[in-house]
Protein backbone atom coordinates (compact mmCIF):
# COMPACT_ATOMS: atom_id res chain seq x y z
CA UNK A 1 0.00 0.00 0.00
CA UNK A 2 1.22 3.23 -0.71
CA UNK A 3 1.56 5.84 1.93
CA UNK A 4 -0.99 8.38 2.46
CA UNK A 5 1.75 11.01 2.33
CA UNK A 6 3.33 10.28 -0.56
CA UNK A 7 -0.06 9.81 -2.78
CA UNK A 8 -1.31 13.46 -2.15
CA UNK A 9 2.47 14.75 -2.90
CA UNK A 10 1.61 13.02 -6.00
CA UNK A 11 -1.75 14.84 -6.22
CA UNK A 12 -0.47 18.14 -5.24
CA UNK A 13 2.22 17.66 -8.46
CA UNK A 14 -0.12 16.51 -10.91
CA UNK A 15 -2.32 19.35 -9.68
CA UNK A 16 0.14 21.61 -10.46
CA UNK A 17 -0.02 20.46 -14.18
CA UNK A 18 -3.43 20.65 -14.66
CA UNK A 19 -3.89 24.43 -13.18
CA UNK A 20 -1.39 25.26 -15.80
CA UNK A 21 -3.08 23.85 -18.32
CA UNK A 22 -6.50 24.62 -17.40
CA UNK A 23 -5.55 27.83 -17.26
CA UNK A 24 -3.79 28.03 -20.86
CA UNK A 25 -7.60 26.25 -21.98
CA UNK A 26 -9.45 29.00 -20.47
CA UNK A 27 -7.43 31.64 -22.36
CA UNK A 28 -7.85 29.46 -25.67
CA UNK A 29 -12.19 29.65 -24.79
CA UNK A 30 -11.67 33.54 -24.54
CA UNK A 31 -10.17 33.42 -27.65
CA UNK A 32 -12.85 30.71 -29.34
CA UNK A 33 -16.06 33.26 -27.76
CA UNK A 34 -14.28 36.39 -29.26
CA UNK A 35 -14.19 35.06 -32.61
CA UNK A 36 -17.75 33.66 -32.37
CA UNK A 37 -19.33 36.90 -31.17
CA UNK A 38 -17.74 38.22 -34.35
CA UNK A 39 -19.30 35.29 -36.46
CA UNK A 40 -23.01 35.34 -35.12
CA UNK A 41 -21.69 31.37 -33.75
CA UNK A 42 -23.89 30.31 -30.58
CA UNK A 43 -20.99 29.29 -27.93
CA UNK A 44 -22.67 26.12 -27.75
CA UNK A 45 -21.11 23.34 -30.22
CA UNK A 46 -22.71 20.14 -29.66
CA UNK A 47 -21.05 18.58 -32.48
CA UNK A 48 -17.58 19.91 -31.36
CA UNK A 49 -17.99 18.76 -27.61
CA UNK A 50 -19.19 15.24 -28.86
CA UNK A 51 -15.91 14.78 -30.90
CA UNK A 52 -13.46 16.04 -28.38
CA UNK A 53 -15.82 13.68 -25.62
CA UNK A 54 -14.73 10.50 -28.11
CA UNK A 55 -11.09 11.74 -29.03
CA UNK A 56 -10.14 11.71 -25.51
CA UNK A 57 -12.07 9.50 -23.71
CA UNK A 58 -10.33 6.71 -26.27
CA UNK A 59 -7.42 8.20 -24.96
CA UNK A 60 -7.86 6.63 -21.76
CA UNK A 61 -6.25 3.06 -21.20
CA UNK A 62 -8.02 1.81 -17.83
CA UNK A 63 -12.04 1.07 -18.86
CA UNK A 64 -13.17 1.81 -15.70
CA UNK A 65 -12.35 5.33 -15.59
CA UNK A 66 -14.76 5.80 -19.20
CA UNK A 67 -17.35 6.94 -17.79
CA UNK A 68 -15.48 9.16 -15.41
CA UNK A 69 -13.40 10.64 -17.88
CA UNK A 70 -16.54 11.63 -19.97
CA UNK A 71 -18.04 13.52 -17.05
CA UNK A 72 -14.74 15.23 -16.33
CA UNK A 73 -14.77 16.16 -19.89
CA UNK A 74 -18.34 17.49 -20.07
CA UNK A 75 -17.70 19.32 -16.57
CA UNK A 76 -14.55 20.70 -18.18
CA UNK A 77 -16.54 21.93 -21.39
CA UNK A 78 -19.61 23.10 -19.42
CA UNK A 79 -17.49 25.80 -17.13
CA UNK A 80 -15.31 26.79 -20.74
CA UNK A 81 -19.32 27.44 -21.61
CA UNK A 82 -20.07 29.20 -18.66
CA UNK A 83 -16.90 31.22 -18.76
CA UNK A 84 -17.51 32.33 -22.14
CA UNK A 85 -20.60 33.67 -21.59
CA UNK A 86 -19.03 36.29 -19.56
CA UNK A 87 -17.73 38.48 -22.28
CA UNK A 88 -19.27 41.28 -23.77
CA UNK A 89 -19.60 41.84 -27.55
CA UNK A 90 -17.55 44.68 -29.04
CA UNK A 91 -19.64 47.12 -30.28
CA UNK A 92 -18.10 47.98 -33.39
CA UNK A 93 -18.07 43.99 -34.34
CA UNK A 94 -21.56 43.69 -33.00
CA UNK A 95 -23.99 43.58 -36.10
CA UNK A 96 -27.67 44.16 -35.38
CA UNK A 97 -29.10 40.97 -35.93
CA UNK A 98 -32.74 40.70 -38.04
CA UNK A 99 -35.58 39.24 -36.03
CA UNK A 100 -36.39 35.77 -37.50
CA UNK A 101 -39.68 35.87 -37.82
CA UNK A 102 -40.42 32.92 -41.11
CA UNK A 103 -40.40 29.22 -40.48
CA UNK A 104 -39.71 29.24 -36.63
CA UNK A 105 -41.25 27.41 -33.94
CA UNK A 106 -41.94 28.78 -30.21
CA UNK A 107 -41.97 26.82 -27.25
CA UNK A 108 -44.59 28.03 -24.65
CA UNK A 109 -45.85 26.50 -21.06
CA UNK A 110 -49.55 24.84 -21.22
CA UNK A 111 -52.60 24.44 -23.20
CA UNK A 112 -54.84 26.58 -25.46
CA UNK A 113 -56.08 29.63 -23.41
CA UNK A 114 -52.74 30.03 -21.38
CA UNK A 115 -51.83 33.83 -20.76
CA UNK A 116 -48.04 32.40 -21.72
CA UNK A 117 -50.01 31.58 -25.10
CA UNK A 118 -51.96 34.99 -25.19
CA UNK A 119 -48.37 36.46 -25.10
CA UNK A 120 -46.57 34.30 -27.93
CA UNK A 121 -49.84 35.56 -30.10
CA UNK A 122 -49.44 39.32 -29.31
CA UNK A 123 -45.71 38.85 -29.74
CA UNK A 124 -45.29 36.87 -33.20
CA UNK A 125 -47.23 36.73 -36.17
CA UNK A 126 -49.75 33.85 -37.31
CA UNK A 127 -47.36 31.79 -39.45
CA UNK A 128 -45.39 30.94 -36.21
CA UNK A 129 -45.36 27.71 -35.23
CA UNK A 130 -46.64 26.98 -31.74
CA UNK A 131 -45.34 23.87 -29.50
CA UNK A 132 -46.80 23.56 -26.28
CA UNK A 133 -45.10 22.08 -22.80
CA UNK A 134 -46.33 21.09 -19.62
CA UNK A 135 -43.78 22.96 -17.33
CA UNK A 136 -41.51 26.19 -17.67
CA UNK A 137 -39.02 24.01 -17.27
CA UNK A 138 -39.50 21.84 -20.44
CA UNK A 139 -39.68 25.22 -22.85
CA UNK A 140 -35.74 25.61 -21.49
CA UNK A 141 -34.91 21.94 -22.33
CA UNK A 142 -36.66 21.94 -25.75
CA UNK A 143 -34.50 24.78 -26.94
CA UNK A 144 -31.61 23.16 -25.67
CA UNK A 145 -32.02 19.88 -28.12
CA UNK A 146 -33.11 22.38 -30.96
CA UNK A 147 -36.76 21.24 -31.12
CA UNK A 148 -37.73 25.39 -30.73
CA UNK A 149 -36.05 28.20 -32.24
CA UNK A 150 -37.08 30.68 -29.33
CA UNK A 151 -38.93 30.00 -25.83
CA UNK A 152 -41.24 32.02 -23.76
CA UNK A 153 -42.05 32.75 -20.53
CA UNK A 154 -43.52 34.65 -17.84
CA UNK A 155 -40.69 36.22 -15.50
CA UNK A 156 -42.51 38.84 -13.53
CA UNK A 157 -45.81 39.79 -12.35
CA UNK A 158 -46.66 42.86 -11.05
CA UNK A 159 -48.74 42.43 -8.20
CA UNK A 160 -47.12 39.32 -6.95
CA UNK A 161 -43.19 40.32 -8.32
CA UNK A 162 -40.62 37.99 -9.70
CA UNK A 163 -40.87 34.02 -11.00
CA UNK A 164 -38.16 32.91 -9.23
CA UNK A 165 -37.43 29.36 -11.18
CA UNK A 166 -38.03 31.17 -14.92
CA UNK A 167 -35.23 33.81 -13.80
CA UNK A 168 -33.09 30.79 -12.96
CA UNK A 169 -33.44 28.92 -15.74
CA UNK A 170 -32.61 32.00 -17.89
CA UNK A 171 -29.34 32.39 -16.27
CA UNK A 172 -28.36 28.59 -15.42
CA UNK A 173 -28.97 27.41 -19.16
CA UNK A 174 -27.32 30.04 -20.50
CA UNK A 175 -29.90 31.50 -23.22
CA UNK A 176 -30.39 35.22 -24.07
CA UNK A 177 -33.21 37.26 -24.22
CA UNK A 178 -34.09 38.24 -27.26
CA UNK A 179 -37.46 40.26 -26.67
CA UNK A 180 -39.59 41.13 -23.34
CA UNK A 181 -43.75 41.38 -24.20
CA UNK A 182 -45.96 42.94 -21.32
CA UNK A 183 -49.45 41.61 -21.15
CA UNK A 184 -52.52 43.13 -18.98
CA UNK A 185 -53.75 39.85 -17.20
CA UNK A 186 -57.84 39.71 -16.11
CA UNK A 187 -58.07 36.38 -14.01
CA UNK A 188 -61.93 35.44 -13.75
CA UNK A 189 -63.29 32.50 -11.98
CA UNK A 190 -64.50 29.98 -13.66
CA UNK A 191 -67.06 27.69 -13.11
CA UNK A 192 -69.12 24.85 -15.14
CA UNK A 193 -72.28 26.06 -16.52
CA UNK A 194 -74.96 26.78 -14.11
CA UNK A 195 -72.42 26.98 -11.15
CA UNK A 196 -72.72 30.06 -9.17
CA UNK A 197 -70.19 32.08 -7.40
CA UNK A 198 -71.65 30.88 -3.73
CA UNK A 199 -71.54 26.92 -4.73
CA UNK A 200 -67.53 27.40 -5.28
CA UNK A 201 -65.98 25.64 -2.21
CA UNK A 202 -62.20 25.30 -4.38
CA UNK A 203 -60.04 26.20 -6.86
CA UNK A 204 -57.68 25.24 -9.39
CA UNK A 205 -55.16 27.79 -10.86
CA UNK A 206 -51.30 27.87 -11.79
CA UNK A 207 -49.76 29.23 -8.56
CA UNK A 208 -49.60 32.80 -9.70
CA UNK A 209 -52.93 33.06 -10.34
CA UNK A 210 -53.62 31.91 -7.02
CA UNK A 211 -51.00 34.47 -5.85
CA UNK A 212 -52.75 37.08 -7.74
CA UNK A 213 -56.70 36.56 -6.61
CA UNK A 214 -55.98 35.71 -3.17
CA UNK A 215 -58.03 38.33 -1.22
CA UNK A 216 -61.11 37.18 -3.33
CA UNK A 217 -60.62 33.75 -2.69
CA UNK A 218 -60.24 34.52 1.41
CA UNK A 219 -63.10 36.84 1.39
CA UNK A 220 -65.21 33.93 -0.32
CA UNK A 221 -64.25 31.02 1.82
CA UNK A 222 -62.39 29.22 -1.16
CA UNK A 223 -59.92 26.36 -1.35
CA UNK A 224 -56.94 27.12 -3.66
CA UNK A 225 -55.26 24.18 -5.62
CA UNK A 226 -51.82 24.37 -7.03
CA UNK A 227 -51.92 23.20 -10.82
CA UNK A 228 -49.62 23.56 -13.76
CA UNK A 229 -51.12 26.22 -15.61
CA UNK A 230 -54.36 28.41 -15.84
CA UNK A 231 -55.70 27.21 -18.71
CA UNK A 232 -54.67 23.42 -17.33
CA UNK A 233 -56.64 23.72 -14.79
CA UNK A 234 -59.95 25.06 -16.56
CA UNK A 235 -59.57 22.37 -18.73
CA UNK A 236 -59.54 19.70 -15.63
CA UNK A 237 -62.37 21.68 -14.13
CA UNK A 238 -64.79 21.19 -17.15
CA UNK A 239 -63.70 17.16 -16.99
CA UNK A 240 -65.05 17.03 -13.67
CA UNK A 241 -68.34 19.01 -13.61
CA UNK A 242 -69.03 19.29 -10.14
CA UNK A 243 -70.49 22.77 -9.45
CA UNK A 244 -68.09 23.10 -6.25
CA UNK A 245 -65.46 22.93 -8.11
CA UNK A 246 -63.98 25.96 -10.05
CA UNK A 247 -60.66 27.46 -11.43
CA UNK A 248 -59.40 30.36 -11.97
CA UNK A 249 -57.80 31.59 -15.72
CA UNK A 250 -58.80 33.76 -19.06
CA UNK A 251 -62.12 34.58 -20.79
CA UNK A 252 -60.32 32.50 -23.73
CA UNK A 253 -60.16 29.68 -21.69
CA UNK A 254 -63.64 29.75 -20.20
CA UNK A 255 -64.86 29.68 -23.67
CA UNK A 256 -62.42 26.87 -24.61
CA UNK A 257 -63.43 24.53 -21.97
CA UNK A 258 -67.16 25.48 -22.06
CA UNK A 259 -67.02 27.06 -18.40
CA UNK A 260 -69.17 30.29 -17.72
CA UNK A 261 -67.17 33.27 -16.03
CA UNK A 262 -68.80 32.70 -11.84
CA UNK A 263 -67.02 36.80 -11.61
CA UNK A 264 -64.68 38.33 -13.88
CA UNK A 265 -61.83 40.30 -12.71
CA UNK A 266 -60.87 39.12 -9.08
CA UNK A 267 -57.38 39.99 -9.53
CA UNK A 268 -56.13 41.78 -6.44
CA UNK A 269 -54.72 44.47 -8.56
CA UNK A 270 -56.65 45.68 -11.28
CA UNK A 271 -53.88 47.17 -13.22
CA UNK A 272 -52.47 43.16 -13.16
CA UNK A 273 -49.96 42.62 -15.76
CA UNK A 274 -47.20 39.86 -16.61
CA UNK A 275 -43.89 40.60 -18.25
CA UNK A 276 -42.98 37.73 -20.77
CA UNK A 277 -39.55 37.33 -21.64
CA UNK A 278 -38.74 35.51 -25.54
CA UNK A 279 -35.29 33.76 -25.29
CA UNK A 280 -33.30 31.53 -27.58
CA UNK A 281 -29.32 30.52 -27.84
CA UNK A 282 -27.83 33.43 -29.57
CA UNK A 283 -27.93 37.39 -28.37
CA UNK A 284 -29.41 38.90 -30.89
CA UNK A 285 -29.19 42.88 -30.85
CA UNK A 286 -32.26 44.72 -33.43
CA UNK A 287 -31.67 48.42 -34.37
CA UNK A 288 -34.39 49.90 -31.95
CA UNK A 289 -33.20 47.65 -28.45
CA UNK A 290 -32.36 49.31 -25.54
CA UNK A 291 -32.93 47.52 -22.61
CA UNK A 292 -29.77 45.63 -21.65
CA UNK A 293 -30.48 42.55 -18.65
CA UNK A 294 -27.45 41.40 -16.90
CA UNK A 295 -26.55 39.00 -14.36
CA UNK A 296 -24.07 38.87 -11.60
CA UNK A 297 -22.62 38.28 -8.74
CA UNK A 298 -20.73 40.12 -5.75
CA UNK A 299 -17.49 39.44 -3.54
CA UNK A 300 -18.53 39.21 -0.23
CA UNK A 301 -16.95 42.43 0.68
CA UNK A 302 -18.07 46.16 2.26
CA UNK A 303 -20.09 48.22 -0.87
CA UNK A 304 -19.64 45.65 -3.10
CA UNK A 305 -23.16 46.68 -4.59
CA UNK A 306 -22.89 49.87 -4.11
CA UNK A 307 -19.48 49.81 -6.35
CA UNK A 308 -21.68 48.64 -9.16
CA UNK A 309 -24.33 50.94 -8.70
CA UNK A 310 -22.47 54.20 -8.36
CA UNK A 311 -20.69 53.23 -11.95
CA UNK A 312 -24.28 53.28 -13.01
CA UNK A 313 -24.62 56.35 -11.98
CA UNK A 314 -21.24 57.58 -13.08
CA UNK A 315 -22.16 56.80 -16.64
CA UNK A 316 -25.93 57.90 -15.95
CA UNK A 317 -27.79 54.76 -16.86
CA UNK A 318 -31.05 54.70 -16.25
CA UNK A 319 -31.55 51.54 -14.14
CA UNK A 320 -34.71 49.99 -14.90
CA UNK A 321 -34.98 47.10 -12.16
CA UNK A 322 -33.06 45.24 -9.96
CA UNK A 323 -34.18 41.90 -8.34
CA UNK A 324 -31.83 39.44 -6.22
CA UNK A 325 -31.58 36.04 -6.04
CA UNK A 326 -30.45 33.74 -3.70
CA UNK A 327 -26.88 31.15 -4.77
CA UNK A 328 -27.63 28.21 -4.33
CA UNK A 329 -24.05 26.74 -3.70
CA UNK A 330 -23.45 29.34 -1.31
CA UNK A 331 -25.57 30.32 1.50
CA UNK A 332 -26.65 34.32 1.66
CA UNK A 333 -25.03 35.25 -1.29
CA UNK A 334 -26.95 36.33 -4.39
CA UNK A 335 -27.07 37.09 -8.08
CA UNK A 336 -28.50 40.09 -8.93
CA UNK A 337 -30.53 41.12 -12.03
CA UNK A 338 -30.43 44.63 -13.38
CA UNK A 339 -31.74 45.84 -16.39
CA UNK A 340 -30.47 48.93 -17.93
CA UNK A 341 -31.67 51.56 -20.55
CA UNK A 342 -28.97 51.33 -23.42
CA UNK A 343 -27.59 49.46 -26.07
CA UNK A 344 -24.53 47.01 -26.81
CA UNK A 345 -23.97 48.95 -30.05
CA UNK A 346 -23.27 52.39 -27.62
CA UNK A 347 -19.37 52.39 -26.49
CA UNK A 348 -19.73 54.37 -23.41
CA UNK A 349 -22.24 51.28 -22.67
CA UNK A 350 -19.65 48.83 -22.80
CA UNK A 351 -16.92 50.61 -20.92
CA UNK A 352 -19.83 50.90 -18.03
CA UNK A 353 -20.82 46.90 -18.58
CA UNK A 354 -16.44 46.68 -18.32
CA UNK A 355 -16.01 48.83 -15.17
CA UNK A 356 -19.05 47.10 -13.68
CA UNK A 357 -17.61 43.82 -14.51
CA UNK A 358 -14.17 44.46 -12.84
CA UNK A 359 -16.25 44.74 -9.73
CA UNK A 360 -17.98 41.42 -9.58
CA UNK A 361 -17.35 37.68 -9.61
CA UNK A 362 -19.49 36.84 -12.78
CA UNK A 363 -21.15 38.89 -14.95
CA UNK A 364 -22.89 37.91 -18.12
CA UNK A 365 -25.40 40.21 -20.26
CA UNK A 366 -28.62 38.38 -20.58
CA UNK A 367 -29.55 40.46 -23.35
CA UNK A 368 -30.25 43.75 -25.23
CA UNK A 369 -33.94 44.17 -26.80
CA UNK A 370 -36.98 46.16 -27.07
CA UNK A 371 -39.51 46.27 -24.09
CA UNK A 372 -43.14 46.02 -25.66
C1 LIG B 1 -14.46 26.15 -26.73
C2 LIG B 1 -15.55 26.05 -27.48
O1 LIG B 1 -16.85 26.34 -26.97
C3 LIG B 1 -17.65 25.38 -26.30
C4 LIG B 1 -16.80 24.65 -25.35
C5 LIG B 1 -16.05 23.61 -25.79
C6 LIG B 1 -14.82 23.20 -25.04
O2 LIG B 1 -14.61 23.71 -23.94
O3 LIG B 1 -14.05 22.37 -25.56
C7 LIG B 1 -16.42 22.95 -26.97
C8 LIG B 1 -17.49 23.36 -27.72
C9 LIG B 1 -18.33 24.49 -27.33
O4 LIG B 1 -19.56 24.00 -26.86
C10 LIG B 1 -15.51 25.69 -28.90
O5 LIG B 1 -16.48 25.97 -29.62
O6 LIG B 1 -14.50 25.13 -29.32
Amino acid sequence: MKDLKQCRQEIDEIDEQMMALFERRMKVAKDVVTYKMAHHMEIFQSEREAQVIQNNVSRIQSEDLHSYAKLFLTSMMNISKSYQTTFLPHPQTLTYALPKVNNITVGFQGVPGSFSQKALDTYFDKQTQRQQYTHFKDVFEALKRDEIDYGIVPLENSSTGAINDNYDAIRDYGFYIVGEQSLSVSQHLLGIKGAKLEDIQEVYSHPQGLLQTSLFLEKHHIQPHEYENTAMAAKYVSTLQNPHIGAIASSQAAQLYDLDILQDNIQNIQNNATRFIIFGKQLEVVEDASCISIVFTLPHQVGALYQVMKIIYDYAINMLRIESRPLLETPWEYYFYVDLEGSLKDVAMIQALEDMKAHTKTMRVLGNYVKK
